[in-house]
C-alpha cells in the first residue's frame, strides 16, 4: 500500500528532490507496467514529472479505492485539496510532494486539473451507478481525462506549433485530444475490470445502456456471457475506440520526444479492447491481458506512426 497523507504535526526531514524523484519512480514501476513503459520512453525531466503526478494521482484514487478507503471521507478529500493548494504554493509535506512542487516549478502546471481529479474521487465516494453516459464521461474526465490534462502540459508542444513568439500556446495545445485519451483509458480500465467492480458492487457501465440491451444488473453481478451481453460490450467497445481515434489525431501537435511514448501508451492499452474480443467478451472469468511480447511487437509500430503521422 502507497503511505497516505500523514499528521502535519510531525516535523521531519524531506527527501532531497532526486530522492523524492527516485521514490516517485518506484512507485510508478511497481503499480503501473503500461505506462511506466511509456515514461522510460520520454527524456529524464519529462520521466520524472510524469512519475511524481503518477503518484499523486494514485495516492489521490487510494484514498477512496485503496485498502484504508472506508475511513475516507468527504472532509479527508477536503484536507488533501487543502494539501493540494499548499503544494502548489511550494510547500511539501513530505517526500512524494517534494518531487510535484520541484514538478511544479520546471513545468506550467495549472492546478484545475488536480482539484477536478478529487471531485472525481467524490464522485466513486458516494456514487456507485451512473444512469447516463453523460455522467459517467464527466467520472471519465475527472479521474482521467484530468491525467491527459497534466500529462500534457509536461510534454508540452511540438516546435512548429509555438515558434513564433506571438504563438500563444495554449490555443494550439491538442486539449480535446488529451482528455479523450484519459477518457479513452478509464473507458477500457471499466470494461476490463467490469466484473471485479460489480462484485464489489460498483456498476461503472450506464445504466440506460444496459436497459438498451436489456441486460440486468443481477445478469451483471451473476456475470451472464450471452447475446445480450456481447452486444452490450461491443457498443461500449466501439464508443471507447472512438475516444482513441480522437486521441490520435492530436498526438502530431506533442513535442516530438513524446509521440513515440503517447503512441504506444495508446497502442498498449487499446490493445486491451483487442482481447476482450478474443476473449469472446468474457471479462468475468478470463482478465484481459497484454502479453509482455506482444506489447514489445507494438513498439516498432508505435515508433513508425510517431515518425509518420
Ligand atoms: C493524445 C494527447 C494529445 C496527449 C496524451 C495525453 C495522455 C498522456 C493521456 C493519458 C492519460 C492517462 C494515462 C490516464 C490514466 C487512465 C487510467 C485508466 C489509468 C489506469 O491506471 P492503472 O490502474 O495504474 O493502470 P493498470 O492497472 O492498467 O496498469
Amino acid at each position: 500500500m502507497l503511505q497516505l497523507p500523514e499528521s502535519s504535526f510531525c516535523q521531519r526531514t524531506l527527501a532531497s528532490v532526486e530522492e523524492a524523484y527516485e521514490r516517485c519512480r518506484a512507485i510508478t514501476a511497481e503499480y503501473s507496467k503500461t505506462f511506466y513503459l511509456g515514461t522510460i520512453l520520454m527524456p529524464p525531466p519529462k520521466r520524472r514529472a510524469i512519475w511524481a503526478i503518477y503518484v499523486w494521482c494514485r495516492r489521490t484514487d487510494e484514498l477512496v479505492d485503496g485498502p484504508a478507503a472506508s475511513l475516507t471521507t468527504n472532509e479527508t478529500l477536503d484536507q488533501w485539496e487543502e494539501r493540494l493548494e499548499k503544494i502548489f504554493a511550494g510547500h511539501p509535506d513530505d517526500d512524494f510532494d517534494v518531487a510535484l512542487v520541484d514538478t511544479i516549478e520546471q513545468f506550467s502546471l495549472d492546478i484545475q486539473p488536480f482539484r477536478d481529479m478529487i471531485e472525481g474521487q467524490r464522485m466513486d465516494l458516494y456514487r456507485s451507478r451512473y444512469e447516463t453516459f453523460e455522467e459517467l464521461e464527466l467520472y471519465c474526465y475527472r479521474v482521467a481525462g484530468t491525467v491527459g490534462l497534466m500529462s500534457t502540459a509536461v510534454m508540452g508542444l511540438d516546435q512548429r506549433l509555438q515558434s513564433a513568439p506571438w504563438d500563444d500556446p495554449a490555443a494550439k495545445t491538442p486539449i480535446d485530444e488529451a482528455i479523450a485519451l484519459g477518457i479513452a483509458n478509464q473507458l477500457t480500465n471499466i470494461l476490463r475490470d467490469v466484473g471485479e467492480d460489480a462484485r464489489r458492487g460498483r456498476i461503472y457501465l450506464p445504466m440506460e445502456d444496459l436497459v438498451r440491451f436489456d441486460y440486468t444488473e443481477d445478469d451483471l453481478i451473476k456475470g451472464v456471457v450471452d447475446e445480450r451481453w456481447k452486444a452490450l460490450m461491443q457498443f461500449q467497445i466501439e464508443r471507447a475506440r472512438k475516444f482513441y481515434t480522437l486521441a490520435e489525431q492530436g498526438i502530431s501537435a506533442l513535442s516530438e520526444d513524446a509521440r513515440l511514448p503517447v503512441w504506444s501508451a495508446l497502442m498498449l492499452y487499446s490493445q486491451i479492447l483487442d482481447v476482450i474480443e478474443r476473449n469472446g467478451y468474457d471479462n468475468f472469468e478470463q482478465r484481459a491481458y497484454v502479453s509482455g511480447r506482444k506489447k514489445m511487437l507494438s513498439l516498432p509500430i508505435a515508433w513508425l506512426r510517431a515518425k509518420v503521422l
